[in-house]
């Protein structure tokens, strides 16, 4: 529990549902790191929601001195984990419908993994709920993840944006797909063609160094107007420095301030419907990255009470 006189999301949580809040937000688990194993990354990330929900409880003031932002004023309800058995395909199938009935009641809707292969799942209920392919979806990421599925049939944590790419609705509806913060030192430039004949789009994490993060991210929120927006952040896009406990660290990458802000215009966003964050690994690091992943959230909240 928080101190006294120092309430904390944890409290947050607890404030039964009102009517007049100005927007409710459902945080929803997704424990599984089947599809990290299929593509043969470091598996551990099925552990992440339930260490996130361990520092969510004291972290994070309900009343911001710093920026003078009340987060009493929205919802925040914590749905649980989704069901999860062995097969992948089933865990994708259930996630999607939860995804889908969340954002039909109204909820904008946090999902913590979990490996990445989650992302497209969480389009396709997005795309359920919308009833409409003509979603916008922003992958920060230091990987592009659109690599073919294994022998043809099965989906995993480097598969999710191409799934969404030949996705038939997606196409009939002219989604729009962009990629920020990739590494070229891990992306194949046959997938950076295959992005490009998808009509897809790619801000390299040099041209946010040049430019700054927040200044990419605003021009980003600009291009894709208004349609409903899923913003997808694998966390491995953030400097192992900042943040270790991920399957595949890199040495360079978004700095955790950076993250922070992107969460932060991505919840002030009034189209932003869906936030995921991927590939948080406690096997590998539990405090600091729990840390800066319950910030994101914090920020995400921060931004939504500024609409
Ligand atoms: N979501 C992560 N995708 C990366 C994983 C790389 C790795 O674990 O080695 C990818 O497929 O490139």
């Amino acid at each position: 529990m928080s101190k006294i006189g120092d309430p904390r999301l944890g409290d947050l949580l607890q404030l039964p549902y009102s009517g007049n809040k100005k927007a409710k937000v459902a945080i929803l688990g997704y424990p599984c790191d089947i599809g990290v194993e299929r593509n043969n990354g470091r598996v551990g990330s099925k552990n992440g929601p339930c260490c996130i929900r361990k520092k969510l409880e004291k972290m994070g003031t309900v009343i911001n001195p710093e920026f003078n932002i009340d987060l009493s004023n929205i919802h925040f309800e914590d749905r649980g984990d989704i069901q999860i058995s062995d097969s992948l395909e089933n865990n994708h199938e259930i996630l999607a419908s939860e995804v889908s009935s969340l954002l039909n009641d109204g909820f904008i809707v946090i999902v913590v993994g979990g490996g990445n292969d989650q992302s497209y799942p969480n389009a396709k209920g997005l795309m359920s709920s919308m009833k409409s392919g003509n979603i916008g979806v922003v992958n920060i990421d230091a990987h592009l993840d659109v690599r073919p599925l294994i022998n043809g049939s099965l989906a995993h944590s480097g598969s999710p944006f191409r799934q969404l790419l030949e996705d038939e609705m997606y196409i009939k509806d002219k989604g729009m797909f962009l990629e920020f913060a990739s590494q070229g030192s891990q992306c194949s430039a046959e997938h950076v063609k295959y992005i490009q004949s998808k009509s897809g789009k790619i801000v390299w994490l040099s041209e946010i160094h040049k430019k700054g993060a927040n200044e990419c991210f605003k021009n980003v929120l600009n291009d894709f107007k208004s349609r409903p927006l899923f913003v997808s952040f694998d966390i491995d896009s953030i400097t192992g420095a900042d943040c270790p406990g991920v399957s595949c660290p890199s040495v360079i990458g978004l700095s955790a301030q950076d993250a922070v802000d992107i969460c932060y215009l991505a919840g002030k966003n009034t189209y932003t419907k869906l936030l995921d964050l991927s590939e948080f690994n406690p096997n590998i690091e539990e405090d600091r990255t729990a840390r800066l992943v319950v910030n994101m959230i914090y920020y995400f909240l921060l931004g939504i009470a500024e609409r």
